[in-house]
């Protein structure tokens, strides 16, 4: 019986970058948080702890820093600009994985008028990539996180299994909210970006907004086929989906009804209804998901 070491990789985690766009008086921001993950040659640091190879995560976060002095552009052209030069800069590293996620900011409006250089933190999801690069070939996930959404009614759950356990009743009105993580695999790097993240929010949201539900699930489908049906760059989706219960409280105790009006809105524990949605000819996904 031998030890070996088995897969690795390194990197700075979670670089917080916020890079302040000048037009004169009028100012743009972009606030990203960047992981670097590296892997390759990098069997020596392990096992004899020389370091001839290993590329310091320190570095790792300058780069991100300095690339961001000449724009930063959309996250997926970043997200390639850094894993690319990783792997074409430094021999001993073979793939690099570059995380994005971007921080939505609004601008504030003061005195009536947009304002020049005041935001407000925006509550609607963040936007996220990852870059995975072997050397030759790049591939790109794009995404949104904490997309949190509510029908208020257009849901229905029953009909499932009752067994001995089964407390639930059925319900043809519930509320039905999630907090969408919503993750995309492009099949080519040559892709508009920008109008491809505009174009898949808005099918996630008119297809959540837009079906009666009969599950979450059913939900999770609709939405994944929409994105898919509006973009054809994208290959395949991936969708978590935590149902975030709300309970109808029962008010009899005090006296009163409660017509669907007023609800416990539990944070835990939650269903997790969590899907992939693909075209059958999508091309292969290579590292992209590892
Ligand atoms: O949409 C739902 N899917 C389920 O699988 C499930 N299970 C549950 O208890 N409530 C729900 N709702």
């Amino acid at each position: 019986m031998a030890i070996v070491l088995g897969d690795n990789r390194y990197g700075k985690a979670e670089n917080r970058l916020v890079r302040v766009d000048r037009d004169g008086d009028e100012h743009r921001i972009t606030d990203l948080t960047v992981s670097v993950s590296l892997s390759g040659d990098l069997s020596d640091t392990h096992l004899t702890g020389a370091n001839d190879k290993v590329l310091a995560t320190d570095t790792q976060k300058n780069t991100v820093f300095a690339f961001a002095r000449d724009g930063i552009g959309e996250i997926e052209d970043f997200g390639l600009r850094l894993a690319r030069h990783f792997v074409r800069t430094q021999e001993s590293i073979h793939a690099a994985r570059v995380r994005i996620e971007e921080h939505p900011w609004q601008r504030l409006t003061v005195d009536g008028k947009p304002a020049h250089h005041s935001f407000a933190r925006s509550g609607i999801g963040s936007r996220t990539a990852t870059v995975t690069c072997d050397g030759d070939q790049a591939w790109v996930l794009g995404g949104v996180r904490e997309l949190t959404v509510l029908n208020s009614t257009g849901s229905e759950f029953w009909g499932f299994p009752r067994d001995e356990y089964t407390t639930l009743a059925e319900t043809k009105d519930r509320v039905l909210a999630t907090t969408v993580s919503a993750t995309w695999r492009f099949s080519g790097t040559a892709v508009d970006w920008a109008a491809a993240q505009e174009t898949a929010l808005a099918a996630l949201l008119d297809a959540f907004g837009g079906t009666h539900s009969l599950s979450l699930q059913q939900t999770l489908y609709a939405m994944g086929q929409r994105v898919l049906a509006e973009v054809p760059e994208i290959a395949e989706i991936r969708l978590s989906l935590p149902n975030k219960h709300h309970f109808l409280v029962d008010l009899a105790p005090f006296g009163a009804d409660n017509p669907g009006e007023v609800f416990h809105a539990a944070d835990r524990p939650y269903g997790l209804i969590e899907g992939t949605v693909l075209r059958d000819d999508a091309p292969p996904a290579g590292p992209a998901w590892s």
